[in-house]
């Protein structure tokens, strides 16, 4: 059955790791903001997306104009931030009805591909979620006070967004109190007992947190692809 597909790109956030002046979000990468470039792939994927805007409420107008001089964008609907990530989800939730196929992205992951949207999609249908996830490639140790002991990387993944999910599932979740345990929608959905679904996720889908991050994503940018 085709169901309706909304974006909710979360980019309500104040960048505080980056230590830029403005919001991350905003910032120039290859001659446009980050988000032209968030904003453009879910446009790419799929013709009937539509895409819901969190932003912090005091650059809203800034953005409406930054967004209104950007060539090829869809219609977007904004809505404004909230006090966390939780919280902003949750703001832009409120333009989801039913039947539709939700992906949550973070706006500052500007080079996911439309093919990762697409097969996020497919597997939503499937399987009533689907989170992209990579293999780790550093080993990894669990620390506990002034003690560490090495884990075993394979029984662990790195999460991604766009954390996409059946209307039906991510809509009641987010009727849960806060918890600050709640770092992704995933861990919202699997409080209330449901199966989180995993796909592969892209390396070169890299959340912008700090000033190295803005270097790579430049360097993916100018070399095509990598
Ligand atoms: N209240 C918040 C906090 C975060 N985000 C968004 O969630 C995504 C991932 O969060 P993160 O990288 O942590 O962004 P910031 O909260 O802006 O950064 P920091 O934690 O360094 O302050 C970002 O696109 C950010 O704008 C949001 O919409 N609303
Ligand atoms: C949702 C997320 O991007 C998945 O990797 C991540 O959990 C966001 O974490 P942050 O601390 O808000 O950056």
């Amino acid at each position: 059955m085709e169901r309706k597909k909304i974006a909710i790109i979360v980019a309500g956030g104040s960048g505080t790791r980056m230590q830029s002046a403005v919001p991350k979000q905003f910032l120039d990468l290859a001659g446009r903001p980050v988000l032209y470039y968030t904003i453009t792939a879910f446009a790419q994927a799929y013709p009937d997306m539509e895409i819901v805007l969190v932003l912090p409420e005091n650059h809203i107008s800034q953005a409406n104009h930054l967004l209104q001089s950007l060539e090829n964008l869809p219609a977007i609907t904004i809505v404004k931030g909230g006090e966390t990530r939780f919280h902003s989800v949750k703001n832009g939730l409120q333009q989801v009805k039913d039947n539709a196929v939700v992906f949550v992205h973070d706006g500052v992951r500007p080079l996911v591909s439309p093919a990762l949207i697409r097969s996020c999609y497919e597997a939503a249908l499937s399987h009533g979620s689907a989170i992209p996830a990579i293999d780790m490639k550093d080993s990894i140790r669990e620390v506990s006070g002034d003690k560490n002991m090495a884990v075993n990387r394979d029984r662990f993944r790195i999460i991604q967004t766009p954390q996409t999910f059946l209307s039906e599932l991510i809509l009641p979740a987010f009727e849960l109190p806060y918890d600050p345990l709640f770092t992704d929608e995933a861990t919202v959905v699997e409080r209330l007992g449901k199966q989180i679904y995993l796909v592969e996720g892209e390396e070169s889908n890299l959340k912008i947190t700090k000033p190295l991050d803005l270097v790579l994503a430049k360097a993916f940018l100018n070399c095509d692809g990598l």
